[in-house]
């Protein structure tokens, strides 16, 4: 669905983005991490066909995206900082939408006020910033479109209305096949909904996984034993951390569950938890093991 090869952009002598190369797939979320400069916003202005890149292509359905109006009035992007005309109401911002959004759709519209609890006609400029963005939220769902592209998008909303918005992300993901690309510098953020996370360092992508194959291969034992196991207990294991609590070890090892179980077991623990890992703890040990402290590269 969104194919990005190679992509470069510098401002000036300043390389934003380097060399990057992505796919995202029809009907997947892709999380976009990475610290405070690290290129994520110039790199989703490219994929949305606002800024041109320097070298490399971005297709979105096999086309490229910059200037390609009827790509674009499908794809939306939403950016941090939010923009309404000035003075406007939110029934003025939907009329606008429906003149550019071909598939604008006014029953959604209706509907999303049961999510979106605020008068129509209320100006958006003396809203607060949490409800400019549910506005932004109503108006970027009731144009439905193929292809969104979030700017730190839960930024401002309350934990229920967090919630809210991203059940109807997901809905939209789940029923009408909606790609979603969304960037945040929070890893706990995302991690409940999206499908692929990359992480983006200095204008690279460092890393980029799926997260079911992370985390059905990457596992938090528990273990002891009565005589410490041979040398051949180890070797068998891609340990990517370990640590020892007195005669317990923690071990972070990445393998198949069932292999993980039956090699532990046949040396006979006397103590064996296999413990579950957020997202946050995979990753620091992923990017530990390419050569990179995570706590440095995302917060
Ligand atoms: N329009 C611009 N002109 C010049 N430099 C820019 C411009 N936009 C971004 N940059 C530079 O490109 C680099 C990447 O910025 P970008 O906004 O893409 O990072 P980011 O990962 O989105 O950061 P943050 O998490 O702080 O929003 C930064 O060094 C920034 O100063």
């Amino acid at each position: 669905m969104i194919e990005v090869v190679s992509i470069k952009k510098k401002f000036d002598s300043m390389e934003a983005v380097k060399d990057v190369s992505l796919h995202i797939d029809k009907g997947s979320i892709y999380g976009l991490l990475g610290s405070n400069g690290a290129g994520k916003t110039t790199l989703l202005k490219i994929i949305a066909g606002i800024y041109k890149q320097d070298s490399g292509e971005v297709l979105i359905g096999g086309e490229p995206i910059f200037e390609n109006v009827e790509k674009k009035q499908r794809t939306i992007f939403l950016a941090d900082l939010l923009y309404f005309f000035p003075n406007a109401t939110i029934k003025q911002m939907a009329d606008f939408y429906r003149s550019i959004y071909t598939s604008w759709n006014d029953e959604r519209f209706q509907k999303l006020k049961e999510a979106f609890p605020i008068d129509l006609n209320k100006k958006i400029e003396r809203m607060s910033k949490g409800m400019q963005r549910q506005v932004a939220f109503w108006l970027t769902l009731s144009a439905m479109p193929d292809v969104l592209i979030l700017d730190e998008p839960l930024d401002g909303l309350d934990a229920v209305m967090r919630q809210k918005v991203k059940n109807l992300l997901v809905q939209d993901v789940a029923e009408r096949g909606m790609t979603i690309l969304i960037s945040s510098h929070n890893l706990r953020e995302v991690e409940d909904l999206c499908d692929h996370v990359g992480i983006l360092h200095d204008g690279t992508l460092m890393i980029e996984k799926d997260l079911d194959d992370l985390k059905s291969d990457v596992h938090k034992v528990q273990l002891a034993f009565k005589n410490t196991p041979p040398p051949a207990f180890f070797e068998a294991l891609d340990i990517l951390y370990k640590e020892e609590r007195g005669s317990v070890f923690l071990y972070i090892v990445r393998g198949k569950k069932d292999l993980l179980v039956s090699h532990i077991e046949n040396y006979k623990p006397i103590i064996f938890d296999l413990l579950p890992l957020t997202l946050e703890e995979i990753f620091i040990y992923e990017m530990r093991d390419v050569g990179y402290a995570i706590e440095n590269i995302i917060v």
